[in-house]
């Protein structure tokens, strides 16, 4: 889940993307790049960390233009270690095309042999994002005759990079001289929508909080399937370009990834994590009686407001029992197990008041790797807490995930072939519930009845592309065993220690 942005403008557009990749800092915190156009002349400037160190006024003077692209990365393809796999991707044929794109393409390794063999294009590095650059630009080349670009080449070639691209896919790209294209997978898997500012200024992005952050209206989600294209002079031109589309999307965007102020395929991501709390707190009824809970306490950040939501329904006082140092970034996001451990007793800390001789109920959105749990379960207990409970908004997360999160490999999920109290004795609580996955849906499918369905393929195994078999998951996940970084003592591939060893 990285952040893409796209916007064709009457005026300069660099400080606009800049400020757009802040507001998407949290899709992805460990490469980030813009591309902007004058003329027929592409700049770029992309490199590792986060936006705010990347961008110094020397490289933001030096994209001049009015259209242009950005991306923050968190790779799940390739690794986090190479600059070059830093977005947006730069081909010179035809015309010039940069690209962005957010999700993951799990037939990445077939087409890259197919490039070479068939198209005799080569890669240079391990992402699935040079990829889709180079079909994009073969498709198009086929479309096009001479110098001219007419809408019809440009949804003729996304319509063969659905024919032949796998996964998920939600993509800003520019084409030099003509203009900007976005396109989204034909199940809408990762999110992308469209706004506009009082001056005219069209911006494409992941999410709306992107759009409104910045001064644009938002006006509606791309479609699944569908391509829309801005050309230099403003004018959008949108097709739906895939056979059979499908909407849907990611329900790990409304459960961690996406900001609560967004809004994404016409659901509040705030009310969808309300309704989880609520659906949460009668499963909790059913496992601990409320009177033997003295306060719910969230774990920051993402939690909040099922939290809340949970905590009121219970009737139980909602207090802050960890403080978040926001000089820390997302721990779940970050490349390798030993700094995310260590980066969850940096981030958060207790006010041991709020433990001390207390029954507490903590409540997070999520447990993934169970790396969070466990620490903060042990710091509630460091800080005087009598009984530690466990509540997560999210059902356990028991399979690999293919379409632009990284988790690709089962062992590391706490929750992976184990039963719930095995998991519980793992965590070191004294009781742990879930969520269950009907009852998730429900409370986020609810909210948008249009919604066909969602990919809940971590949480329930079903994989919406429906391709995806056990050799694909293992080609997956060892492409990206593959990319760890040399250095890092602790792989992030772990399994998970029992509780013994902990
Ligand atoms: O079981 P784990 O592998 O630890 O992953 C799950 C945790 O990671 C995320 O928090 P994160 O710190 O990334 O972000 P947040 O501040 O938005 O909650 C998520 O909200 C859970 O707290
Ligand atoms: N999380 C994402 O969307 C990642 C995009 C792409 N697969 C990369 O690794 O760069
Ligand atoms: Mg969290």
């Amino acid at each position: 889940m990285c952040g893409i942005v796209g916007v064709v403008s009457p005026g300069p557009v660099n400080q606009l993307i800049y400020d757009a990749l802040l507001l998407l800092q949290h899709r992805g915190q460990d490469a980030a790049g813009i591309v902007t156009q004058q003329g027929s002349k592409v700049y770029m400037h992309k490199a590792k960390g986060m936006v705010r160190d990347i961008f110094r006024t020397r490289n933001m003077r030096a994209l001049p233009g009015t259209v242009g692209l950005g991306q923050v990365r968190y790779p799940t393809a390739g690794n986090a270690y190479s600059e070059e796999e830093a977005q947006p991707f730069y081909v010179n044929a035809p015309f010039g095309i940069t690209l962005s794109h957010n999700g993951n393409l799990t037939n990445a390794q077939a087409l890259k042999a197919e490039l070479f063999s068939t198209d005799h294009r080569h890669i240079n590095t391990e992402s699935d994002t040079e990829v889709l650059v180079n079909v994009f630009a073969h498709e198009l080349e086929k479309t096009t005759r001479g110098l001219t670009l007419k809408p019809e080449d440009v949804f003729g070639a996304v319509t063969n990079v659905h024919k032949r691209v796998r996964g998920s896919y939600a993509v800003v790209t520019l084409i030099a001289g003509h203009g900007m294209l976005a396109f989204r997978d034909p199940y809408g898997i990762r999110p992308l929508c469209i706004g506009r500012s009082a001056d005219g200024t069209v911006m494409i992005a992941s999410e709306s909080v992107t759009l409104e952050g910045t001064g644009h209206k938002f006006e509606r989600n791309v479609q699944p399937g569908e391509a829309i294209f801005i050309d230099m002079q403003g004018k959008v031109h949108a097709r739906q370009c895939a056979e059979n589309p499908q909407l849907h999307p990611c329900i790990f965007e409304f459960v961690y990834l996406a900001r609560p102020d967004s809004e994404l395929d016409g659901i509040s991501v705030y009310q969808a994590r309300l309704n989880l709390g609520e659906t949460l707190a009668k499963r909790v009824i059913s496992t601990v009686p409320p009177n033997e809970i003295d306060v719910v306490i969230p774990i920051p950040e993402s939690s909040r407001p099922s939290a809340m939501q949970l905590a009121q329904l219970l009737g139980i006082p909602y207090r802050e029992g960890f403080v978040k140092n926001r000089y820390v970034g997302r721990t779940f996001i970050m490349p390798g197990q030993a700094v995310r451990k260590k980066s969850v007793r940096q981030k958060l800390n207790t006010i041991v008041s709020e433990f001390k001789g207390r029954n507490v109920l903590l409540v997070d959105d999520s447990i993934v790797r169970g790396t969070t749990s466990r620490e903060i379960v042990q710091m509630a207990r460091d800080a005087g807490a009598r009984k530690v409970y466990l509540a997560s908004a999210a059902p356990p997360v028991r399979f690999p995930n293919v379409y632009g999160i990284d988790m690709p490999t089962p062992e590391e999920l706490v929750a992976h072939g184990r039963s719930i109290e095995e998991i519980r004795e793992i965590i070191g609580c004294d009781a742990l519930i879930y969520q269950d996955v009907d009852g998730m849906k429900r409370a986020i499918g609810s909210l948008n009845p249009k919604i066909e369905g969602f990919d809940a393929s971590c949480f329930d195994g079903v994989y919406v592309t429906g391709d995806i078999n056990a050799e694909d998951i293992a080609r997956i996940n060892e492409a990206r065993i593959g990319q760890e970084d040399p250095l890092e003592e602790n792989t992030s591939r772990l399994a998970i220690p029992n509780p013994q060893e902990a």
